[in-house]
């Protein structure tokens, strides 16, 4: 099993380290355009293979597509980040030329692969690709509510006093700061429906913490997170490497689905060997349903910014 990533930046290579660490793929290539940095982060990361315990062979390379090919995954991680006080769709000038260029290279070494975008305004770029390429629409991914998800679960647990392992939660929705639908009327403790233990104003602190949970990392990092955003993709690219059948809200190119089309947008899908093997559509409130459609309809506002 073949990785790619694109960007050896703090995401792509936190990405890599993670793929690398949980050892089910044979070969991560890193690729940067920045002479040398995907070579040095692949060395420093094969490194630590005899003190981290894993056999994957990661490697690095400059802008060098032909070392990418055969890839069963690529992961789009290149671009630019954004700032304290800046928010996700200010970098489509930037990131969308890159994007664009990035996944045309890919697919000329790898024609089979699958995609997974993580490079922001992510939903966009995520049906840039879509548009760009016309590969099918199971084999390009959006990465967002995987890690929106993983930091809603985080919030509960702080406001539940429990443990994370006790806590269950999804995030669907465009991946922006007021596009987020937490399904705080869905999230469990122990199976148990956080209502339960929490009040409302309790559940309304933990759904917007989510919401800015970007944006709080980038107010205290000066810049976008790395670490739980590299595992979030991990778990994507491992549950596609392994043909888990998990399922997690991923962008994706809808079809009618949640009374949406012509949209890349966070939806809970099953994750396989051939990428999105199904959209599961489950049961929302009205105002869930409202909130959805609100979220919708900001991402079509960024994808207009688009020159296709
Ligand atoms: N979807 C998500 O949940 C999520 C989470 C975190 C970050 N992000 C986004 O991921 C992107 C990367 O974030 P980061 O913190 O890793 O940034 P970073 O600056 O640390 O890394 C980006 C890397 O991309 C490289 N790059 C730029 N143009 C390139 C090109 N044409 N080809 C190959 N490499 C190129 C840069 O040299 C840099 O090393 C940003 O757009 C950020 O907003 C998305
Ligand atoms: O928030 C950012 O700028 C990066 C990413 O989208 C995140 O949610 O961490």
């Amino acid at each position: 099993m073949k990785v790619t990533v694109v960007g050896a930046g703090a995401v792509g290579a936190s990405c890599a380290e993670y793929i690398a660490i949980k050892d089910f793929a044979s070969e991560v290539v890193l690729l940067d355009i920045k002479e040398g940095y995907a070579e040095g982060k692949a060395m420093d990361l094969m490194q630590t293979a005899s003190l981290n315990g894993f056999d994957t062979k990661i490697t690095g390379s400059t802008n060098d597509y032909s070392k990418t090919a055969g890839s069963h995954i690529a992961v789009i991680t290149s671009g630019i980040p954004r700032k304290p006080g800046m928010t996700r769709e200010e970098l489509i000038g930037i990131n969308a030329g890159i994007v664009k260029t990035v996944s045309q290279n890919l697919l000329e070494h790898s024609p089979e692969a699958i995609i997974i975008v993580v490079s922001n305004p992510m939903d966009t770029m995520t049906y840039l690709v879509h548009k760009t390429t016309g590969l099918p629409k199971n084999r390009i991914i959006g990465m967002g509510g995987a890690l929106d998800s993983a930091r809603f679960k985080y919030r509960l647990a702080e406001a539940l006093e429990a443990p994370i392992s006790d806590v269950d939660g999804m995030v669907i929705g465009g991946h922006s700061d007021k596009g987020m639908v937490p399904l705080i009327g869905h999230a469990t403790r122990n199976s148990v429906k956080v209502s339960e233990f929490l009040n409302q104003d309790q559940m309304d602190y933990v759904v917007q913490e989510t919401k800015v949970g970007g944006a709080t990392l980038t107010g205290l990092l000066g810049t976008s997170a790395w670490y739980a955003p590299g595992a979030a993709v991990s778990g994507l690219v491992q549950a596609i490497a392994c043909d888990q059948k998990k399922m997690f809200p991923c962008s994706t190119f809808l079809e009618g689905e949640y009374g949406l089309n012509d949209i890349c947008i966070g939806v809970p899908v099953i994750l396989g060997k051939n990428g999105i093997e199904k959209v599961v559509e489950i049961e929302l409130s009205e105002a869930e349903k409202a909130k959805m459609q609100e979220s919708a309809e900001g991402v079509s506002k960024t994808n207009g910014l688009l020159e296709l």
